[in-house]
């Protein structure tokens, strides 16, 4: 328990955020939450819900949120040409949209050190202003914050509390799960009345929340669409999302192992988006390790580049094609060519 400790970034299950609303009534069943006044860090009064309202979902309309994110993918963000289109389209549309009729669910599968977790990031700075720091944003890790398979109906009852504080709270919140493919079955479909159409549960609407879940499953499958291009020799920029969604979803539904195992929330179609993260090549790789040398301040050292790029292992083993850890590494391997 928190015993009323002061709310941090951490994962305090009983209090803080949830605890604060329901201070505030806020997310009680039934009850309309109504920003009552309350003195803010400096002293001033100040209204918790407008201020959730003006600071995260006024940015719906600010086209600048959208433009961002578009540059922000295009700049940063390396061989994903599927992501950067179908998350700039979702999220846009999304906020734009003032009549959204359920949340939205972006499901983000793919090879380790890909970019998902750099995708949400993205995504959680072109809408809130502190990003991932944001009180608005929640991220949920599967082997950190839900480890034990027999607490999973406590983790259930918990989830739904700390989803249903948070929007009552914020209605445009944010909600990350990762490595969604640990996470034990059937848990998940806890939070499907959340991601449904419905108008208002308990009186609260969580329709302009977002939930974005990550994952490693499906990679194979990934993979092997990737590959088979490759083989045949096409671009990979030439593989498009239909190639992959559908096999993708079905993949993922039938996976033991992927946290949607089954999952009503692939069954009742509430995830808008399967989005696929390719398999990082050679070169991308050499991409990633020249933004880390410059993030340090150096000058780029191209024989640098290609001998960290070099030492990172590929598969298959045959055509050895593809980054077995993505991008993932590369900072770790810089340390020993820079003396910092
Ligand atoms: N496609 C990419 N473009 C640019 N940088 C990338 C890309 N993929 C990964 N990176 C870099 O590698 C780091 C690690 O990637 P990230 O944590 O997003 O991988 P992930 O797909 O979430 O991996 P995991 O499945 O293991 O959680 C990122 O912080 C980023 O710096």
């Amino acid at each position: 328990s928190c015993g009323g400790a002061r709310c941090g970034r951490s994962w305090p299950w009983c209090c803080c955020r949830s605890y604060a609303g329901r201070r505030r009534g806020a997310h009680q069943p039934g009850t309309r939450h109504r920003g009552r006044r309350r003195l803010g860090p400096h002293g001033f009064i100040s209204y918790p819900r407008l201020y959730c309202y003006f600071r995260s979902a006024a940015a719906p309309h600010d086209q600048r949120a959208a433009a961002a994110l578009q540059q922000n993918l295009d700049k940063k963000l390396f061989g994903q040409h599927l992501v950067s289109k179908v998350v700039v389209k979702a999220v846009r549309g999304f906020l734009n949209n003032t009549n959204a009729k359920k949340p939205l669910a972006l499901s983000l599968h793919g090879w380790t050190g890909t970019g998902k977790n750099f995708v949400s990031k993205i995504v959680a700075e072109s809408i809130y202003k502190r990003g991932l720091q944001s009180k608005y944003v929640h991220q949920f890790v599967a082997t950190l914050h839900f480890p034990h398979a027999h607490s999973i109906n406590l983790y259930k009852d918990q989830l739904q509390s700390w989803i249903r504080g948070n929007v009552s709270i914020c209605p445009r919140s944010l909600f990350i799960f990762d490595e969604m493919d640990k996470m034990h079955a059937g848990l998940i479909d806890s939070i499907k009345p959340f991601l449904d159409y419905y108008e208002l549960l308990d009186g609260v609407s969580y329709r302009q929340a977002i939930f974005i879940f990550l994952s490693n499953a499906g990679a194979e499958k990934i993979t092997e669409v990737a590959l088979d291009f490759w083989r045949n020799g096409r671009t990979r920029e030439d593989i498009q999302l239909t190639d992959i969604q559908n096999a993708l979803s079905v993949s993922v539904f039938n996976n033991k192992n992927s946290g949607f195992w089954h999952s009503t929330l692939i069954d009742r179609n509430l995830i808008d988006y399967f989005i696929p993260f390719l398999p990082l090549e050679y070169k991308h790789v050499k991409m990633c390790v020249r933004v880390e040398i410059e993030s340090r301040g150096y000058t780029v050292d191209e024989d640098i580049v290609s001998r960290i790029a070099d030492e990172m292992t590929y598969f298959p083993r045959e055509e050895r094609i593809y980054s077995d850890k993505g991008c993932k590494t590369v900072d770790a391997k810089l340390d020993y060519y820079y003396d910092f």
